[in-house]
């Protein structure tokens, strides 16, 4: 699995700035997440009021920008791109514009006396050490200081990436902020830390292993569920040996606390274990997943590919009423957290759900067949090509399936290879079967990105075929303070529709007239 080191960008949503134009820091307390706006009426606020006031700026290469943290510096290039392609009504979510990341991978450097836990300097493998971070939900700073004097206290050797020595490489910090047992209201700013300790040794019994449990208990005594300020959910390790800069290794170990980790999002409880591809931004996410839902028919056949632990096919499931949900996924370590998810799902899903360990960029089109809805989801970088090309040739994958589906007999669909890999290394709830499952291919495409310059060639691409045209787009401050956000773009399939409007403008004024 390659996972690159730290709290990369991407979103932003309505205008919500609380700060005012001081120098003070920002409130660390939850902001209400607004409706999102047509980008034409967000205001030009004073520089100071929505800036990001962080001492770590410019040291730290988490933040690119330091002002207006609600209007991302490609917002206005995202509102012409999608003007340029039909969509005038883009909408921009600022989102919650500090103490928005519940998920962060940290390095840890330095030495035992004085760590350094934080990011590295652009351009370097220097780590800067980033206490007072802004972005961070307030938890997981509180959760680093508890590190800290732990790795003081029990003597505890950073890593030297040069030597490829001493105990501790990287630390991942994931808040949940799901407890019942709070109001709603002060579910966020309680968020509990779920701790891994990426530890340089390769497995629980190397030698070392003292300090790690060491560590691990002086977690827990201070911050877990006895302490007098319980801050810790739970703390794992995970073994890696490797000199590359790869962050995890392949073997996980839960030490202590809840071994299951609850997160509510987009109408679901959802499971995620430390090694699944989890949100950065909780909130922002749960936004995103609001809006989506209203683009997926009632009773769909879903595919949803780079599903990760199939978050959002499964709030599809929840509150879509989908007939099917195909979840494709590489990382099968994502899986687990798909089926303890699956068990709190509401005894009223009655969808037949699937989630597949597999590359979607290989025959992709076997993915889509017997869909009417896709979902993509897909790394920064994009699209891989062969799913682009199976998406632009979508009428003549619709043609093939339907004249195999006439001269096929339900012994012969057996055989398909989609089908076959759907018993083997997969996971399959419900029996309901999808709607004309030879014959259905997706008549709706939606597009979730986190990389703006690689949604933009994958756009042009699609569009470029007709097979596609843009319905609707949508952008999430999910990534604050950098130059990123996250798109939510809705496809419908064929070429653009002439604009009814002014026909019907021009029909009313002859009625007028005449
Ligand atoms: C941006 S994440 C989205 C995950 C999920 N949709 C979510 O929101 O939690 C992208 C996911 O794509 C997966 N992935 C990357 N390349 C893939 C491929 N070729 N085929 C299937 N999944 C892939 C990654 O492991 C990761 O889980």
């Amino acid at each position: 699995m390659t996972l690159r080191l730290v709290s990369a960008p991407p979103s932003f949503s309505l205008f919500s700035c609380r700060a005012t134009a001081s120098t003070a820091l920002p409130p660390p307390t939850p902001t209400p997440t607004p409706a999102p706006t047509l980008i034409s009426s967000i205001p030009q606020s004073p520089p100071l009021t929505c800036a990001l006031h962080c001492p770590h700026f410019q040291s730290c290469s988490g933040c690119t920008h330091e002002f207006n943290l609600h209007r991302p510096v490609i917002l206005d290039d995202a509102t012409n791109f999608f003007r340029k392609h039909g969509v005038s009504d883009f909408t921009f979510d600022t989102c919650k514009l500090w103490g928005w990341r519940c998920r962060a991978k940290l390095a840890v450097r330095g030495s035992s006396t004085e760590p350094l836990i934080g990011l590295y300097e652009e351009g370097t493998h220097n780590v800067v050490d980033i206490p007072q971070c802004q972005a961070h939900h307030p938890n997981i700073n509180a959760a680093v200081e508890l590190l800290r004097r732990g790795i003081i206290e029990i003597g505890v050797e950073p890593y030297i990436e040069d030597e490829g020595t001493g105990d501790l490489r990287y630390v991942q910090m994931a808040v949940t902020t799901y407890n019942t047992s709070l109001p709603a209201a002060q579910r966020y700013k309680n968020g509990k830390v779920q701790v891994t300790l990426v530890w340089n040794s390769r497995n629980e019994n190397s030698p070392g292993s003292d300090k790690l449990n060491a560590l691990a208990n002086f977690l827990w005594k201070n911050g877990g569920q006895r302490s007098r300020l319980h801050l810790i959910h739970s703390v794992w390790a995970n073994f890696q040996t490797s000199t590359n800069n790869i962050i995890f290794g392949n073997k996980w170990r839960h030490l202590l606390g809840e071994r299951d980790f609850w997160e509510h999002v987009g109408g679901i409880d959802v499971s995620l274990a430390p090694s699944s591809f989890g949100q950065a931004n909780t909130r922002a996410f749960d936004a995103l997943l609001r809006r989506l839902q209203k683009y997926v028919p009632y009773e769909s056949d879903v595919a949803d590919l780079y599903a990760g632990a199939g978050v959002i096919g499964l709030s599809l499931a929840a509150t879509r009423k989908c007939r099917s949900i195909k979840c494709i996924e590489i990382n099968k370590e994502s899986k687990a957290s798909f089926e303890k998810t699956i068990e709190r799902l509401p005894a009223t899903v009655d969808s037949s759900i699937t989630w597949h360990h597999a590359d979607a960029s290989k025959e992709p089109f076997l993915w889509l067949l017997g869909s009417d809805v896709v979902v993509i989801d897909p790394p920064r970088k994009g699209l891989d090509a062969s799913l682009i090309d199976a998406l632009k040739n979508i009428s003549s994958v619709e043609r093939k399936a339907f004249s195999s589906s006439g001269s096929s007999n339900s012994s012969q669909e057996e055989k398909r290879p989609w089908v076959l890999r759907a018993k083997e290394d997969s996971v399959q709830i419900g029996s309901k079967p999808p709607t004309n499952i030879a014959q259905s291919v997706p008549q709706t495409l939606i597009y979730i990105s986190c990389g703006w310059e690689s949604f933009k060639e994958d756009c042009k691409s699609l569009l470029s075929s007709k097979a596609w045209y843009l319905e609707k787009a949508h952008g999430f401050n999910f990534f604050p303070g950098t130059q990123s956000i996250e798109v939510l773009a809705v496809f419908k399939r064929g070429p653009q529709k002439k604009k009814q409007g002014k026909k019907k403008k021009k029909h009313l004024q002859g009625a007028v007239r005449h």
